[in-house]
Protein backbone atom coordinates (compact mmCIF):
# COMPACT_ATOMS: atom_id res chain seq x y z
CA UNK A 1 0.00 0.00 0.00
CA UNK A 2 1.67 3.24 -1.20
CA UNK A 3 2.08 5.51 1.53
CA UNK A 4 0.00 8.74 1.83
CA UNK A 5 1.15 11.60 0.46
CA UNK A 6 1.53 14.01 3.49
CA UNK A 7 3.42 11.34 5.45
CA UNK A 8 6.19 11.38 2.01
CA UNK A 9 6.04 15.02 1.93
CA UNK A 10 6.87 15.00 5.56
CA UNK A 11 3.59 16.97 6.83
CA UNK A 12 2.05 16.10 10.07
CA UNK A 13 6.11 15.09 11.23
CA UNK A 14 6.67 15.61 14.61
CA UNK A 15 8.59 18.77 15.29
CA UNK A 16 10.54 19.60 18.26
CA UNK A 17 8.21 21.41 20.49
CA UNK A 18 8.41 25.15 20.12
CA UNK A 19 6.74 26.43 23.40
CA UNK A 20 5.16 29.65 23.48
CA UNK A 21 7.91 31.23 25.75
CA UNK A 22 6.30 32.16 29.45
CA UNK A 23 8.23 35.23 29.56
CA UNK A 24 10.02 37.55 26.93
CA UNK A 25 13.00 39.96 28.43
CA UNK A 26 14.76 42.41 26.85
CA UNK A 27 17.94 43.43 26.49
CA UNK A 28 20.37 45.67 25.22
CA UNK A 29 22.90 43.54 22.72
CA UNK A 30 26.31 44.59 24.29
CA UNK A 31 28.46 41.39 25.75
CA UNK A 32 27.87 42.84 29.00
CA UNK A 33 23.92 43.24 28.58
CA UNK A 34 23.87 39.91 26.95
CA UNK A 35 25.45 38.40 30.35
CA UNK A 36 22.73 40.38 32.62
CA UNK A 37 19.99 39.09 30.65
CA UNK A 38 21.21 35.06 30.46
CA UNK A 39 22.26 35.88 34.50
CA UNK A 40 18.11 36.81 34.75
CA UNK A 41 17.09 33.76 32.61
CA UNK A 42 18.96 31.12 34.70
CA UNK A 43 17.85 32.59 37.44
CA UNK A 44 14.07 32.38 36.50
CA UNK A 45 14.13 29.28 35.15
CA UNK A 46 15.44 27.57 38.43
CA UNK A 47 13.55 29.54 40.65
CA UNK A 48 9.94 28.07 38.51
CA UNK A 49 11.79 24.83 37.46
CA UNK A 50 11.56 25.91 33.57
CA UNK A 51 13.31 25.12 30.97
CA UNK A 52 15.65 27.71 28.91
CA UNK A 53 12.89 28.27 26.33
CA UNK A 54 10.75 29.20 28.68
CA UNK A 55 12.23 32.31 28.73
CA UNK A 56 13.54 34.62 25.52
CA UNK A 57 16.11 37.08 25.10
CA UNK A 58 15.19 39.59 23.00
CA UNK A 59 17.74 42.25 21.62
CA UNK A 60 17.07 45.65 21.30
CA UNK A 61 19.21 48.59 20.33
CA UNK A 62 19.61 51.44 22.53
CA UNK A 63 20.41 54.72 21.54
CA UNK A 64 23.63 55.24 24.28
CA UNK A 65 24.41 52.00 21.67
CA UNK A 66 24.26 54.06 18.32
CA UNK A 67 26.64 57.14 20.04
CA UNK A 68 30.26 56.06 20.70
CA UNK A 69 32.17 58.70 19.82
CA UNK A 70 31.10 61.28 22.19
CA UNK A 71 31.50 60.88 26.49
CA UNK A 72 27.92 60.48 27.36
CA UNK A 73 28.01 63.08 29.85
CA UNK A 74 28.12 66.10 27.21
CA UNK A 75 24.82 64.52 25.36
CA UNK A 76 23.22 65.61 28.30
CA UNK A 77 20.01 63.65 27.11
CA UNK A 78 18.48 61.10 29.35
CA UNK A 79 17.29 57.79 29.45
CA UNK A 80 20.19 56.64 26.43
CA UNK A 81 19.77 53.12 28.26
CA UNK A 82 15.95 52.64 28.79
CA UNK A 83 14.12 54.65 26.29
CA UNK A 84 13.86 51.56 23.90
CA UNK A 85 13.52 48.99 26.53
CA UNK A 86 10.54 51.16 27.90
CA UNK A 87 9.00 51.19 24.34
CA UNK A 88 8.97 47.81 23.73
CA UNK A 89 7.46 47.15 27.26
CA UNK A 90 4.99 49.76 26.75
CA UNK A 91 4.14 48.07 23.30
CA UNK A 92 3.76 44.73 24.93
CA UNK A 93 6.69 43.27 22.85
CA UNK A 94 8.55 42.28 25.49
CA UNK A 95 7.12 41.42 29.36
CA UNK A 96 10.23 42.73 30.86
CA UNK A 97 13.55 44.17 30.49
CA UNK A 98 16.84 43.23 32.01
CA UNK A 99 18.84 46.82 32.72
CA UNK A 100 22.14 47.65 34.82
CA UNK A 101 20.42 49.75 37.75
CA UNK A 102 23.24 52.21 37.73
CA UNK A 103 22.19 53.07 34.12
CA UNK A 104 18.60 53.54 34.86
CA UNK A 105 16.96 56.70 35.51
CA UNK A 106 16.06 57.58 39.71
CA UNK A 107 12.29 58.76 38.28
CA UNK A 108 11.01 56.50 35.88
CA UNK A 109 7.53 56.56 33.71
CA UNK A 110 5.25 55.49 36.06
CA UNK A 111 3.75 53.12 33.81
CA UNK A 112 6.78 50.80 35.15
CA UNK A 113 7.76 48.98 38.12
CA UNK A 114 11.10 47.27 39.03
CA UNK A 115 10.05 43.79 39.50
CA UNK A 116 13.26 42.05 40.69
CA UNK A 117 16.45 43.44 41.59
CA UNK A 118 19.09 40.03 41.33
CA UNK A 119 21.80 39.26 44.05
CA UNK A 120 24.24 42.41 43.70
CA UNK A 121 27.89 41.15 42.66
CA UNK A 122 31.04 43.23 43.55
CA UNK A 123 30.24 46.53 43.90
CA UNK A 124 33.98 47.89 43.88
CA UNK A 125 35.75 50.05 40.68
CA UNK A 126 38.70 47.81 39.19
CA UNK A 127 42.01 49.71 38.63
CA UNK A 128 43.48 48.93 35.25
CA UNK A 129 46.68 49.64 34.35
CA UNK A 130 48.33 50.26 37.56
CA UNK A 131 48.59 48.38 40.94
CA UNK A 132 47.44 51.31 43.15
CA UNK A 133 46.35 55.01 42.70
CA UNK A 134 49.47 56.04 44.49
CA UNK A 135 51.31 53.91 41.65
CA UNK A 136 49.98 55.70 38.73
CA UNK A 137 52.89 57.51 37.62
CA UNK A 138 53.06 61.09 37.84
CA UNK A 139 50.88 63.08 34.96
CA UNK A 140 49.54 59.69 33.37
CA UNK A 141 46.56 60.18 31.15
CA UNK A 142 43.01 58.29 33.61
CA UNK A 143 40.71 57.06 30.47
CA UNK A 144 36.99 57.42 32.02
CA UNK A 145 34.43 59.72 30.73
CA UNK A 146 32.31 58.84 34.01
CA UNK A 147 32.28 61.95 35.97
CA UNK A 148 32.46 60.30 39.19
CA UNK A 149 35.36 58.33 38.19
CA UNK A 150 37.39 61.57 37.38
CA UNK A 151 36.26 63.67 40.12
CA UNK A 152 37.04 61.22 42.50
CA UNK A 153 40.76 60.37 40.49
CA UNK A 154 42.00 64.09 40.44
CA UNK A 155 40.91 64.41 44.05
CA UNK A 156 43.57 61.55 44.73
CA UNK A 157 45.71 62.24 42.28
CA UNK A 158 45.38 66.30 41.04
CA UNK A 159 48.79 65.91 38.91
CA UNK A 160 46.77 63.24 36.63
CA UNK A 161 45.07 63.98 33.25
CA UNK A 162 41.72 62.39 32.20
CA UNK A 163 40.96 61.43 28.97
CA UNK A 164 37.56 60.86 27.80
CA UNK A 165 37.55 56.61 27.04
CA UNK A 166 34.17 55.01 25.80
CA UNK A 167 32.74 51.85 24.22
CA UNK A 168 31.77 48.77 25.75
CA UNK A 169 34.33 46.92 28.83
CA UNK A 170 36.00 44.93 25.97
CA UNK A 171 36.81 48.18 23.98
CA UNK A 172 37.66 50.41 26.76
CA UNK A 173 40.47 47.44 27.52
CA UNK A 174 41.37 47.12 24.02
CA UNK A 175 41.95 51.33 23.68
CA UNK A 176 43.90 51.05 26.76
CA UNK A 177 46.32 48.50 25.15
CA UNK A 178 46.24 50.65 22.23
CA UNK A 179 47.55 53.26 24.45
CA UNK A 180 44.54 55.82 24.46
CA UNK A 181 45.40 55.92 27.94
CA UNK A 182 47.66 54.98 30.73
CA UNK A 183 45.01 53.33 33.20
CA UNK A 184 41.19 53.20 33.33
CA UNK A 185 38.29 52.23 35.88
CA UNK A 186 35.57 49.56 35.46
CA UNK A 187 33.25 48.05 37.31
CA UNK A 188 34.72 44.98 39.54
CA UNK A 189 30.87 43.62 38.71
CA UNK A 190 30.64 44.16 34.66
CA UNK A 191 34.47 42.74 34.61
CA UNK A 192 33.15 39.43 37.01
CA UNK A 193 30.15 38.60 34.59
CA UNK A 194 31.70 38.70 31.29
CA UNK A 195 34.32 36.36 33.27
CA UNK A 196 36.96 39.07 32.73
CA UNK A 197 38.47 38.22 36.63
CA UNK A 198 42.12 38.76 36.34
CA UNK A 199 41.85 42.00 35.06
CA UNK A 200 43.30 45.01 36.93
CA UNK A 201 43.18 45.53 40.97
CA UNK A 202 39.61 46.08 42.83
CA UNK A 203 39.82 49.13 44.82
CA UNK A 204 39.10 49.33 48.49
CA UNK A 205 35.64 51.09 49.76
CA UNK A 206 37.70 52.54 51.86
CA UNK A 207 39.47 54.39 49.63
CA UNK A 208 37.53 54.79 46.40
CA UNK A 209 33.35 54.80 46.47
CA UNK A 210 31.39 52.83 43.71
CA UNK A 211 28.36 54.80 41.79
CA UNK A 212 25.00 53.78 43.25
CA UNK A 213 23.64 50.89 42.34
CA UNK A 214 26.88 49.73 40.73
CA UNK A 215 26.94 45.72 40.59
CA UNK A 216 22.94 45.34 40.54
CA UNK A 217 20.53 44.07 38.04
CA UNK A 218 16.96 45.17 37.59
CA UNK A 219 14.62 43.83 36.29
CA UNK A 220 11.23 46.06 35.08
CA UNK A 221 8.07 45.07 33.76
CA UNK A 222 4.48 47.28 33.04
CA UNK A 223 3.25 48.13 36.52
CA UNK A 224 -0.08 46.70 35.70
CA UNK A 225 1.03 43.06 34.16
CA UNK A 226 0.40 41.42 38.01
CA UNK A 227 1.13 37.89 36.11
CA UNK A 228 4.70 39.24 34.90
CA UNK A 229 5.32 40.93 38.29
CA UNK A 230 4.09 37.86 40.38
CA UNK A 231 6.84 35.88 38.23
CA UNK A 232 9.87 38.13 38.39
CA UNK A 233 9.12 38.85 42.18
CA UNK A 234 10.07 35.21 42.73
CA UNK A 235 13.75 36.27 41.72
CA UNK A 236 14.04 39.22 43.62
CA UNK A 237 17.07 39.95 46.75
CA UNK A 238 15.84 41.26 49.35
CA UNK A 239 18.87 42.84 50.83
CA UNK A 240 20.01 43.86 47.27
CA UNK A 241 17.05 46.03 46.69
CA UNK A 242 17.25 47.49 50.28
CA UNK A 243 21.03 48.50 49.47
CA UNK A 244 20.01 50.36 46.29
CA UNK A 245 17.01 51.54 46.99
CA UNK A 246 18.56 53.83 49.98
CA UNK A 247 21.11 54.65 47.22
CA UNK A 248 18.66 55.69 44.74
CA UNK A 249 16.90 57.67 47.38
CA UNK A 250 19.89 59.40 48.24
CA UNK A 251 20.84 60.29 44.64
CA UNK A 252 16.94 61.30 43.50
CA UNK A 253 16.81 63.65 46.81
CA UNK A 254 20.06 64.84 45.22
CA UNK A 255 18.37 65.85 41.98
CA UNK A 256 22.04 63.90 40.68
CA UNK A 257 21.80 61.03 37.77
CA UNK A 258 24.18 58.47 36.61
CA UNK A 259 26.37 61.56 34.84
CA UNK A 260 26.67 63.26 38.65
CA UNK A 261 30.10 62.81 40.70
CA UNK A 262 28.53 61.29 43.83
CA UNK A 263 30.37 58.37 44.79
CA UNK A 264 28.43 55.95 47.62
CA UNK A 265 28.45 53.01 49.45
CA UNK A 266 25.59 50.99 51.70
CA UNK A 267 26.89 48.34 54.23
CA UNK A 268 24.83 46.46 56.16
CA UNK A 269 24.76 46.79 60.16
CA UNK A 270 22.31 44.21 61.26
CA UNK A 271 18.66 45.37 60.69
CA UNK A 272 19.65 48.65 59.21
CA UNK A 273 22.22 50.16 56.22
CA UNK A 274 25.18 52.72 56.97
CA UNK A 275 25.07 54.45 53.86
CA UNK A 276 28.03 56.85 52.75
CA UNK A 277 28.20 59.16 50.20
CA UNK A 278 30.66 61.63 49.08
CA UNK A 279 30.34 64.50 46.29
CA UNK A 280 32.71 66.16 44.34
CA UNK A 281 33.20 69.49 42.35
CA UNK A 282 34.10 68.19 38.27
CA UNK A 283 37.68 68.76 38.94
CA UNK A 284 38.14 66.94 42.26
CA UNK A 285 39.07 69.74 44.32
CA UNK A 286 36.29 70.08 46.61
CA UNK A 287 34.59 67.21 48.19
CA UNK A 288 31.99 66.63 50.70
CA UNK A 289 30.97 63.73 52.40
CA UNK A 290 28.45 62.13 55.07
CA UNK A 291 27.01 58.95 56.09
CA UNK A 292 23.56 58.24 57.64
CA UNK A 293 22.00 54.64 59.32
CA UNK A 294 18.52 53.65 57.42
CA UNK A 295 16.07 51.67 57.65
CA UNK A 296 15.48 49.49 54.46
CA UNK A 297 12.59 51.23 52.04
CA UNK A 298 13.29 54.55 54.24
CA UNK A 299 13.73 57.12 52.33
CA UNK A 300 13.41 60.11 54.84
CA UNK A 301 17.17 58.81 55.84
CA UNK A 302 18.94 59.43 52.27
CA UNK A 303 16.64 62.37 51.76
CA UNK A 304 18.36 64.05 54.98
CA UNK A 305 21.38 62.98 53.77
CA UNK A 306 21.17 64.47 50.35
CA UNK A 307 19.96 67.66 52.17
CA UNK A 308 22.94 67.88 54.78
CA UNK A 309 25.47 67.27 51.79
CA UNK A 310 24.18 70.27 49.78
CA UNK A 311 23.74 72.51 52.59
CA UNK A 312 27.43 71.50 53.28
CA UNK A 313 28.39 71.69 49.73
CA UNK A 314 30.89 74.42 47.80
CA UNK A 315 29.52 76.26 44.78
CA UNK A 316 31.81 73.99 42.67
CA UNK A 317 29.72 71.04 43.94
CA UNK A 318 25.97 72.32 44.06
CA UNK A 319 26.22 73.98 40.53
CA UNK A 320 26.66 70.02 39.69
CA UNK A 321 22.95 69.01 41.43
CA UNK A 322 20.85 71.43 39.97
CA UNK A 323 17.58 69.65 40.72
CA UNK A 324 18.12 67.64 37.33
CA UNK A 325 14.73 64.98 38.22
N1 LIG B 1 28.27 52.99 32.74
C1 LIG B 1 28.42 51.76 32.00
C2 LIG B 1 28.19 50.58 32.87
N2 LIG B 1 26.98 50.32 33.37
C3 LIG B 1 27.08 49.19 34.16
C4 LIG B 1 28.39 48.77 34.12
C5 LIG B 1 28.95 47.60 34.81
C6 LIG B 1 28.00 46.82 35.68
C7 LIG B 1 27.57 47.54 36.91
O1 LIG B 1 28.21 48.51 37.36
O2 LIG B 1 26.55 47.14 37.47
C8 LIG B 1 29.10 49.63 33.29
C9 LIG B 1 30.53 49.54 32.93
C10 LIG B 1 31.45 50.12 33.96
O3 LIG B 1 31.08 51.01 34.73
O4 LIG B 1 32.62 49.69 33.98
Amino acid sequence: MPLPLRLLLGYGKRRPMTATPKLRLGTRRSPLAMAQAEEARSRLCAAHGWDESAVELVPVVASGDRIQDRPLAEIGGKALWTKELDEWLDEGRIDGAVHSLKDVETVRPSFLAIAAILPRADVRDVLVGAASIRAIPEGARVGTSAPRRAAQMLYRRPDVTIVPIRGNVATRISKLAAGEADVTLLAAAGLERLGETGVGTPLETDEWLPAPSQGAIAIECRAYDPQTRDLLSAIDHGPSRAAVEAERALLAALGGNCHSPVAVLTERRGETIALTAALYSADGAERVDGTVTVSPGDREGPTRLAADLLARATAGITVLFAGDR
